[in-house]
């Protein structure tokens, strides 16, 4: 895709992205700080882009919880002053949201139309960013995802193939689900909804994407030993016996029906892309 714009350069989906359109233009922390809307918006408009995709935001869930005002900057000023750019700039803006956005009560999955009500700063400051894109005016399109993984940066995969290392049993919460998602396929499913965008000036909006099929943290840490050859056993245990400073919704389901029909995008098997991602780690 020429002519791309990505904010971000070391991150997980940023670095899958940097895979699939190499010839993008990738801006890093060292660029352009995340923490300086206007930063971001004079990026946009020096650079002649034909498109803009916003891969970098404050993801430390918990750190979040004492650092609210740098992650209200990053996550819903920075973003909003990006699409306001874009928008006059007259260039598709695409941004990655999250499913901590939801309050995570009941089982169904959240559709893109459900009420939504963050338990914590970060999803609080990622559904402001939602909010300050849609306000601004221009062509844009938002992809809540969720659990994202991959060989780089910081992850639940890593993190579990860190610590099992380390020990012979995991305690893992097993009352929260939601899909992990692969961040490769995500890069793919940006690239498929900015072309359609391209190409028609109608196309945008809030979708849903996650990977298939839904999982417990438990379950999801099983896999990861399974198919990683590890004897590590893994526990499940209650939210309530795992405190952290963030509370994170127990119910993270995502409905992505509106993705498949809208764009033919489908929720890929995360298990899948867990063994591509194993592969990627082995020494
Ligand atoms: N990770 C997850 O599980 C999920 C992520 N998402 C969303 O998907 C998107 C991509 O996430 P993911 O790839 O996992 O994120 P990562 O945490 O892997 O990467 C975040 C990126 O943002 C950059 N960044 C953070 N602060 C700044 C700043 N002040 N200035 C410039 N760059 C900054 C980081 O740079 P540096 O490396 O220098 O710190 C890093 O490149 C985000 O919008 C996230 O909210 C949605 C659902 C789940
Ligand atoms: C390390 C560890 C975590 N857990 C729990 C804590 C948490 O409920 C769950 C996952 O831990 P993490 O720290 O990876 O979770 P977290 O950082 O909250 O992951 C989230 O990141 C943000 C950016 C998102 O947008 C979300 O979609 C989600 O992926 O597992 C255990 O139960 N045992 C453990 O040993
Ligand atoms: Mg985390």
């Amino acid at each position: 895709m020429t002519g791309l714009l990505v904010f971000g350069r070391t991150g997980q989906v940023a670095t899958e992205l940097a895979r699939l359109v190499p010839d993008a233009r990738f801006l890093g922390r060292d660029r352009v700080d995340l923490a300086d809307p206007a930063a971001c918006a004079a990026a946009i408009q020096a650079s002649g882009c034909a498109a803009v995709l916003n891969a970098a935001a404050y993801t430390a869930v918990d750190r979040a919880e004492s650092e609210s005002d740098l992650a209200r900057r990053i996550n819903a000023e920075a973003p909003a002053a990006m699409a306001r750019a874009a928008a006059e700039r007259r260039v598709p803006f695409l941004h990655i949201s999250t499913d901590y956005v939801f309050d995570g009560s009941g089982e169904q999955p959240r559709a893109e139309t459900d009420p939504t009500g963050p338990l914590g700063v970060y999803g609080a400051t990622k559904l402001a960013g939602e909010r300050g894109i849609a306000a601004a005016g221009g062509q844009w399109a938002v992809l809540r995802t969720s659990w994202v993984f991959s060989a780089h940066g910081a992850n639940f995969v890593r993190t579990m193939l860190r610590l099992a290392a380390e020990r012979d049993e995991l305690r893992v919460v097993a009352d929260q689900h939601g899909g992990p998602t692969p961040a490769a396929d995500i890069a793919a499913a940006c690239l498929t909804m900015l072309a359609a965008m391209r190409t028609d000036a109608a196309r945008g909006g809030l979708y849903h994407f996650a990977g298939a099929p839904d999982a417990s943290w438990a379950g999801f840490a099983r896999e990861i030993m399974a198919q990683a050859g590890l004897s590590c056993r893994v526990t499940g245990i209650s939210t309530a016996d795992y405190p952290t400073p963030a509370r994170r919704p127990a119910n993270s389901r995502l409905d992505c029906a509106a993705i498949l029909r809208d764009f033919g995008i489908s929720r890929p098997d995360w298990r899948a892309g867990l063994a591509k991602v194993l592969q990627e780690l082995k020494p």
